[in-house]
């Protein structure tokens, strides 16, 4: 086809619906231009248009074919086409990917954060980005780093390209519309999007003012629970992922910047066209996005609280069975019926580490306190649970409590069997919580061994000074 052609080929447009394909760890194929997928073979001498073949590897070339993940790309011009890449060192920059003594520290304190302000000064997704804390090291391919953003413009002529790992983003405030090498998705808060290793993307923010939470997982990827017991449907249903279809865009663009992420650090390559030049392409290595909306939950319908394992969506795997690199847990909206039972998070101490974020409402857990944007950290064997305020007012409620349906809340929570360290600028920030432990500090005893064994009347005949 003639260059000329080719550039009338209509594209979409970011406002209307992105095209998707539907599914899990698919092998997907798609093609912005019918015929320009190869038949028959990855690599022929001579590419359907005159495209080059390109494939993105993101498991070993040898990793077993249940876990092997690669995409082929079919593209106007490869991605080696640029200059070499130089340090690119904002002023102010607080991404890591290695969390050793230099630069991190370790407290088993509970922390809270409040709602970070988006910045004033123009910030786009990349310049927004801070880490607050996270284990292990890109470089030994183990570990995960928690980051937050908080951004006010589209990257413009620029693209990113994490080499470090898979970034699950989490939007709280603004749309998030990505460009991708396979495409282009739109994500709202409540929904989530995943941008595997080494993939290029481009965010725009068409509602200005955005914030949200991003996990970063080194040397493995997300997969679906197993569902066990639960049987063969229920959680998040593979159908409900969405994967870009083909999408493309020709031309000249004399600064095209790439930022790599690549051991935490930043670097920068020019190239003078845009990397968003994939007219087809096929694999199981993609990007990909799903809303927690369709989340089919599971609970207790008798008595006692399930844990939060149960509401995982996805889950990033070590080589020990059932012990998470990082689960990504919701707690959606739901009906609670549990009798005698307390409803609420129980306290707790978790061999885990508990990452905790709030998109929208409140948290079941908080009365006061954890809100939409902000964060909490409650670090390997760290105390925690429901605040004063709520254990009192569901022991105020009583054994009688019907059947409840929580309804405006979507909190989530990133566990993992790491433990963070946390960085100084999360530790220092003005938005730390630096009352956070009082809020159970009002938890008074009721216990009186001579007293009844019977716990309602214990709980009002019993001492309730503050021992
Ligand atoms: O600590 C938290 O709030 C998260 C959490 C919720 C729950 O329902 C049970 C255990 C748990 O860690
Ligand atoms: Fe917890």
């Amino acid at each position: 086809m003639a260059e000329k052609d080719r550039n009338q080929i209509p594209t979409a447009d970011f406002t209307s619906d992105e095209a998707y394909l539907s599914g899990f760890a698919n092998s997907f194929s798609s093609e912005a231009i019918a015929g320009a997928l190869p038949g028959g073979q990855n690599s022929p001498l001579l590419c359907p248009y005159g495209l080059y073949a390109e494939q993105i590897s993101g498991t070993s070339f040898t990793s077993p074919r249940k876990l092997n993940q690669r995409t082929w790309f079919y593209r106007i011009k490869p991605s080696v086409t640029h200059e070499p890449f130089k340090p690119r060192v904002p002023a102010d920059c607080k991404l890591l990917s290695e969390f050793n003594q230099s630069k991190s520290s370790a407290t088993p304190t509970q922390l809270r954060w409040k709602p970070v302000d988006v910045p004033d000064s123009p910030t786009d997704f990349v310049d927004g980005l801070f880490t607050i804390c996270g284990a292990g090291s890109s470089y030994l391919r183990h570990g995960f780093a928690i980051h937050m953003y908080a951004a006010n413009k589209s990257m413009e002529d620029c693209a990113f390209c994490n080499a470090d790992g898979d970034f699950l983003v989490v939007p709280q405030k603004g749309r998030l519309w990505i460009t991708t090498e396979c495409g282009r998705l739109q994500v709202s808060p409540g929904e989530v999007v995943v941008l595997p290793q080494g993939f290029r993307f481009s965010v725009d923010l068409p509602d200005g003012p955005s914030r949200g939470y991003v996990a970063e997982i080194f040397g493995t990827h997300f997969q679906l629970p197993d569902l066990g017991p639960i049987g063969a449907n229920g959680l998040a249903a593979p159908r409900d992922f969405l994967v870009p279809g083909a999408w493309f865009e020709e031309g000249h663009c004399p600064e095209y910047t790439i930022i790599q992420k690549f051991g935490g650090e930043l670097f920068t390559a020019k190239q003078d066209f845009s990397p968003f030049n994939v007219v087809a392409w096929h694999g199981n290595y993609v990007p990909y996005k799903y809303d927690l909306s369709k989340f089919c939950p599971y609970n207790t319908v008798l008595f006692d609280h399930s844990d939060p394992s149960i509401n995982t969506v996805l889950t990033a795997p070590t080589e020990k069975p059932g012990v998470a690199l990082l689960d990504f847990v919701i707690f959606p909206p739901r009906w609670l019926v549990a009798e005698h039972t307390f409803r609420p998070p129980y306290y707790h101490r978790n061999c885990m580490s508990e990452f905790m974020g709030l998109i929208h409402g409140g948290y079941e857990a908080k009365a006061d306190g954890f809100l939409p944007g902000g964060a909490s950290l409650h670090i390997c064997m760290t105390p925690h649970g429901p605040d004063t305020k709520t254990y009192e007012a569901t022991i105020a409620q009583g054994n009688e409590a019907g059947p409840h349906k929580l309804t405006d809340t979507m909190a989530f929570m990133f566990e993992s069997c790491l433990i963070p360290r946390v960085c100084p600028w999360a530790l220092d920030s003005p938005a730390i919580d630096p009352d956070y432990y009082k809020c159970w500090i009002g938890l008074k005893s009721h216990f009186s061994p001579e007293g009844t064994k019977d716990p309602i009347e214990a709980r009002e005949n019993g001492p309730k000074d503050s021992r």
